[in-house]
């Protein structure tokens, strides 16, 4: 168990419980849920519809009062604040949302200028602070058109601008793309991941998008009826055929059954060898022949993880099973 946020840890959440209603009624939205978001790194919380995210996510700036446990955001215990002081920890808690939250009757820039008049910035601070947030997410040139008149990213710009204002700790994201097409919400992830690499802003992000874990997120936690079922570096869990995320990223690929003389081989790639080629020196050292019969290699950062399977023939097989061992690849000869 951990006590409290420390040093390079951005949020620890322990021990955290959310029941809504009482006795028969009672609703466990999450039961004993544990984790830890390093300073600087994206998080993502994924599962399914009911699984208990919103919840979780509204905890964190106490939206929602958790029924037990503990919430530790850069060093500060939220559970116990209310009044003053629990409004001053929101302002370093920036938060985006699934349909934007805009306010329809202000211009963008007033929209972004929002929370910073609620902090009590002059007219003159923050007209600078809102052209630079406008800068920052691509929208300068719209500082005075209405959330009508732009489209469902942009509006989502607008959303992080905002979030951004009072240059938060950590910025929440609640299914911030789940309103979005698929290109746009691969540029709005990009702009998350370009904050988090050049402002080193820490993310903790809810989603039920496999994808949106697979583009940005180093660490990951997955949820299922209110309990953390795993936890972990992305990279790691994918690497892992067995864990739930390597299961979802690469389902069982197709069985084939091998032709005469030939043997059908899985392999599966986990980090720095995918780069090397593996193959074509297989073919050349050992004499085979290799026919490839399907594969799902997915890039993680800087490595490439998943699995290719092939059927291989020739006299050196198991030489050549040895040599796929030896440079660390997870082999498997399908009978
Ligand atoms: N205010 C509430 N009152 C009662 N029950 C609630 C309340 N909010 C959520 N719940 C219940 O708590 C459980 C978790 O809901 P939550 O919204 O946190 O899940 P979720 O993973 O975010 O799902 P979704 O993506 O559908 O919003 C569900 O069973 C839900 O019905």
């Amino acid at each position: 168990m951990v006590a409290f946020a420390r040093g390079n840890v951005m949020i620890t959440i322990t021990d955290l419980r959310k029941v809504y209603g009482q006795g028969e009624k009672a609703i466990v939205a999450l039961d004993d849920v544990s984790l830890e978001v390093p300073r600087g790194e994206i998080f993502g919380v994924l599962g399914q519809s009911g699984a208990g995210k919103s919840t979780l996510i509204r905890c964190v700036n106490l939206l929602e009062r958790p029924t037990t446990g503990r919430i530790f955001v850069n060093e500060q215990d939220i559970t116990t604040l209310s009044g003053t002081a629990l409004r001053k920890a929101r302002q370093r808690i920036g938060m985006i949302f699934q349909h934007f939250n805009l306010l329809s009757s202000r211009t963008i820039a007033d929209n972004v200028a929002f929370p910073l008049e609620v902090m009590g910035y002059s007219r003159a601070a923050r007209r600078e602070r809102v052209r630079e947030l406008l800068a920052l997410v691509g929208l300068e040139q719209r500082a005075h058109a209405y959330p009508a008149q732009l489209s469902g990213g942009q509006k989502q710009r607008v959303g992080i601008a905002r979030a951004l204002a009072g240059e938060p700790d950590v910025l929440l994201s609640d299914e911030a793309t789940s309103a979005l097409d698929p290109q746009t919400t691969h540029s709005i992830l990009e702009l998350l991941q370009d904050l988090n690499r050049r402002m080193g802003l820490t993310i903790l992000l809810i989603t039920h998008e496999m994808g949106v874990v697979k583009q940005i997120c180093h660490q990951v936690a997955i949820l299922e009826a209110g309990k953390t079922v795993e936890q972990g570096r992305v990279s790691d869990l994918a690497a892992r055929p067995e864990s739930r995320l390597a299961q979802s990223l690469f389902p069982r690929p197709q069985s084939y059954v091998a032709q005469p003389g030939a043997r059908v081989v899985t392999i599966s790639f986990a980090g720095h060898n995918a780069d090397e080629p593996v193959l074509s020196n297989l073919i050349r050292r050992f004499d085979l022949n290799v026919n490839i019969l399907g594969g799902n290699i997915e890039k993680f950062g800087d490595q490439r993880i998943g699995q290719l399977q092939a059927e291989f023939v020739g006299e050196q097989f198991d030489a050549a099973l040895d040599y796929l061992k030896s440079l660390g690849l997870r082999v498997e000869v399908n009978v």
